[in-house]
C-alpha cells in the first residue's frame, strides 16, 4: 500500500504528534515540505485543504486535515486507542492534556521576544504544577508500565513527546517526578520509538527563527 504522505512545514508545529504516532506504530511515511507560498496556494486551490489549513495527511485514498481527526484515525487504525470505550476516553483525556501543553510550546516561535519570556515561564509552571504532577499521580495510582490499561497506547506516545519537549526548555524538569523519569526511559526503549529518537529519523528539531519566518512567509501573516 502507498505510504501516508504528510504536507507541512519542515518543522514540528501541529504535525509533529502525527509523525510521532506514525513512527510509534512502525508506519513509514513520506513528507512534502511547504517552503513557498505557491505550494500552499496550489494545495488549497486543488481542494485538498478542507478549511484551507495544514497539516494535511494523504492516506488510504483520503485527504485528511484537522490534527485531532488525523491522530484519532491513526490511533484507531494502528490499535493504539485502548480496548474499549472507557479506555479510549481516558486516552482522549490524557492526549488532550498533553496537546494543550504542547500547543503552548508550538506557538512560542511566533511570539515577540518579551512575550516569549512570559510564555516560557507559564509553560514551565503549567508543566510542573499541572500536567506533570497529574501524570505522576496517574502513574502512581495506575501502578502499571503504561498510562491506560496495561498496554502501550497513543497516550504514552504523546506524554513522551511532551516530556522531551519540556526537557528541551528545562533539562531538570523531571527532578521531582521519579515515576515520569522511569516512564520516559521505558517508553523511549520501545523499538519503534527508540528508532525515531535516533539521529537521521524524520523527527524534527526544535523551532528556530528560520522555521517561524518560513511559516509566516507561506501563510502570509
Ligand atoms: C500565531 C499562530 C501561528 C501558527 C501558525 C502555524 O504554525 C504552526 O506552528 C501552528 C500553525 S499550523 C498552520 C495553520 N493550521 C492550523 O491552524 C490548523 C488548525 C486545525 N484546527 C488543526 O488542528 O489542524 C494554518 O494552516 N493556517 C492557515 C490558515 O488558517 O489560513
Amino acid at each position: 500500500a502507498a505510504k501516508p504522505k504528510l504536507y507541512y512545514f519542515r518543522g514540528r508545529g501541529r504535525m509533529e504528534s502525527i509523525r510521532w504516532l506514525l513512527a510509534a506504530a512502525g508506519v513509514e511515511f513520506e513528507e512534502e515540505f511547504l517552503e513557498k507560498r505557491e505550494q500552499y496556494e496550489k494545495l488549497d486551490k486543488d481542494g485538498r485543504l478542507l478549511f484551507g489549513q495544514v497539516p494535511l495527511v494523504e492516506m488510504d485514498g483520503m485527504m485528511l486535515t484537522q490534527t485531532r481527526a488525523i491522530l484519532n484515525y491513526l490511533a484507531a487504525k494502528y490499535n493504539l486507542y485502548g480496548k474499549d470505550l472507557k479506555e479510549r476516553v481516558r486516552i482522549d483525556m490524557y492526549v488532550d492534556g498533553t496537546l494543550d501543553l504542547m500547543m503552548m510550546i508550538v506557538l512560542t516561535p511566533f511570539k515577540s521576544p518579551e512575550e516569549k519570556e512570559e510564555s516560557l515561564a507559564l509553560i514551565m509552571k503549567k508543566a510542573k504544577n499541572r500536567y506533570f504532577t497529574v501524570f505522576e499521580k496517574i502513574l502512581k495510582d495506575h501502578g502499571q508500565d503504561f498510562l491506560v490499561g496495561n498496554k502501550f497506547s497513543w497516550a504514552d506516545v504523546q506524554l513522551l513527546e511532551a516530556i522531551l519537549m519540556v526537557e528541551e526548555l528545562n533539562a531538570s524538569v523531571l527532578s521531582d517526578f521519579p515515576l515520569l523519569k522511569a516512564f520516559k526511559t521505558r517508553i523511549s526503549n520501545i523499538p519503534t520509538i527508540k528508532k525515531f529518537l535516533q539521529p537521521g529519523s524524520q523527527r524534527k528539531p526544535p523551532p528556530d527563527q528560520h522555521y517561524a519566518d518560513v511559516v509566516r512567509h507561506v501563510l502570509q501573516f
